[in-house]
């Protein structure tokens, strides 16, 4: 049942969600300026995102254990304390190293959030609603990518970086206002479940143990990662320097991407609710059209043209919201209590596979180019090609995790009694199920032919 004030809650929790992904990205946007302000080199530039994305997938896991202990709502203001001192902290940063610690408490802050409002979601709306309100909760959330590439990036540049960095600290602030005066870790009532028996490490290896967990964990490692490596660190470089395509272009891409990625997660969230016993196929399904478009662009003679550049794109796009049945895979395999736990331990995958790709597509471009194979263009087609295709062994690694974990959740539901039909039969039966729905006209169903 939905209960009195569960919008109010979310929208809060949504809007530190959105705040935070704000202050995740303001930095990319002040590229330019942070190379003079701290006299640094692309690479050390590049320290501060992989610092902050480090911070953020290393906490994941005692925040997750935190949200259990402590409830959402003091996680969510705390997370947006540590972002608002992480800004100020950048705001008057002069040196590399002062420069890292705001970055880092960004990161941490960031870290504190994302699991935070998904464990609100169980908490306030029926089970069904939850899948479509994950997706929109992510989907909200990437909106705060709006606010640092266009008003925080007008700040900057009119008002300087001191000013441009304590608004984004201001906008924390008021984050952490509305969590504080809106946000309850559950409805007032009789107490549901309490908490986790036996203390929190027991609690993380109830959560592991699970393997719907796990098979969360490889979802969002194998889905995620392609389209996060492409926009936070080798899409943009690939495109101008590597395709040869126009700057306009590649932003135009890049905006396609977020678009792409808002408008399938309503879709993929009410799928999942319609089919819950074909998400690992979907995920696979997902995993296979990347790799394929990945191959028919570095297969491609020569540049790729844009409507293959177009399609990949979308199909990187449908990683973030795909990557999201990961934490659907959490909620539904394990009990309300450890649900943070497991959520910390999912939202790792898809960061860490992330840091592990940008760093080795990296290093093959390097050794590429100090080996004399990139004509002296550190980013030449066909290096970037190759360096590029490292993700289908990290891919690879995901898929076999997602195939072995599914595997022994298959044989315990086996074992239970609970045996999934064919697929081909289970679509058969869908197809006759929306028949005889269109027949029996104004009568809505509610459940799918996959789910039983
Ligand atoms: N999959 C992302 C969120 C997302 C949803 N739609 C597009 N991206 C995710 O796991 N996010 C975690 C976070 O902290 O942002």
């Amino acid at each position: 049942m939905k209960h009195r004030g569960a919008w109010l809650v979310w929208g809060a929790g949504v809007f530190a969600y959105m705040v935070a992904v704000t202050q995740r990205t303001a930095f990319g946007v002040a590229g330019v300026e942070a190379t003079d302000r701290f006299d640094a080199t692309a690479s050390v530039l590049s320290v501060f995102t992989v610092v902050q994305l480090l911070v953020y997938a290393g906490l994941q896991i005692p925040v997750g254990m935190l949200v259990d202990r402590f409830g959402p709502r003091l996680l969510i203001a705390g997370g947006a304390a540590l972002m608002c001192a992480g800004q100020f902290q950048l705001a008057v940063a002069d040196s590399v190293g002062a420069g890292i610690a705001g970055r880092s408490l960004v990161g941490a802050g960031d870290a504190l959030t994302f699991i935070s409002v998904l464990r609100l979601l169980p908490a306030w709306f029926p089970p069904a609603r939850v899948p479509v309100l994950t997706q929109w909760t992510g989907i909200i959330g990437q909106l705060g990518q709006i606010a640092s590439a266009i008003p925080f990036a007008f700040l900057l540049r009119s008002l300087g970086w001191s000013t441009a960095f304590t608004g984004a600290a201001a906008l924390s602030v008021l984050a952490l206002i509305l969590s504080l005066v809106l946000i309850r870790n559950k409805p007032s009532g009789p107490r549901p479940a309490a908490a986790a028996a036996g203390g929190p490490e027991s609690s993380l290896a109830a959560a592991w143990r699970q393997p719907g967990t796990r098979l969360g964990l490889w979802t969002h490692f194998t889905i995620q990662f392609p389209g996060t490596v492409f926009v936070l660190m080798w899409g943009y470089p690939y495109l101008v320097s590597g395709e040869q395509v126009s700057a306009p272009m590649a932003s135009f891409l890049m905006t396609f991407f977020v678009t792409v990625a808002i408008l399938c997660g309503p879709w993929l969230g009410a799928w999942v609710g319609r089919h819950p016993l074909r998400r690992s196929t979907m995920v696979l399904l997902i995993a296979g059209a990347m790799a394929a478009a990945w191959l028919a662009v570095m297969l491609w003679p020569g540049p790729a043209p844009v409507w293959l550049l177009l399609l990949l794109v979308s199909v990187l796009a449908i990683g973030g919201p795909g990557s999201m049945i990961g934490f659907d895979f959490a909620r539904t395999f394990n009990p309300a209590s450890r649900l943070g736990t497991a959520t910390g331990i999912v939202n790792i995958g898809g960061f860490a596979a992330s840091l592990i790709s940008m760093y080795l597509i990296g290093l093959v471009l390097d050794m590429l180019y100090a080996g004399g194979f990139s004509n002296g263009n550190l980013y030449d087609l066909t290096s970037f090609r190759i360096a590029l295709a490292v993700q289908f062994a990290v891919m690879l690694v995901g898929i076999a995790g997602i195939f072995r974990t599914r595997r022994i959740i298959r044989a315990r539901m086996a074992s239970e009694g609970l045996d999934l039909p064919p697929l081909r039969e289970a679509l058969a039966r869908e197809r006759q199920r929306r028949r005889s729905q269109r027949r029996s006209s104004g009568q809505e169903g509610t459940t799918g032919e996959l789910e039983d």
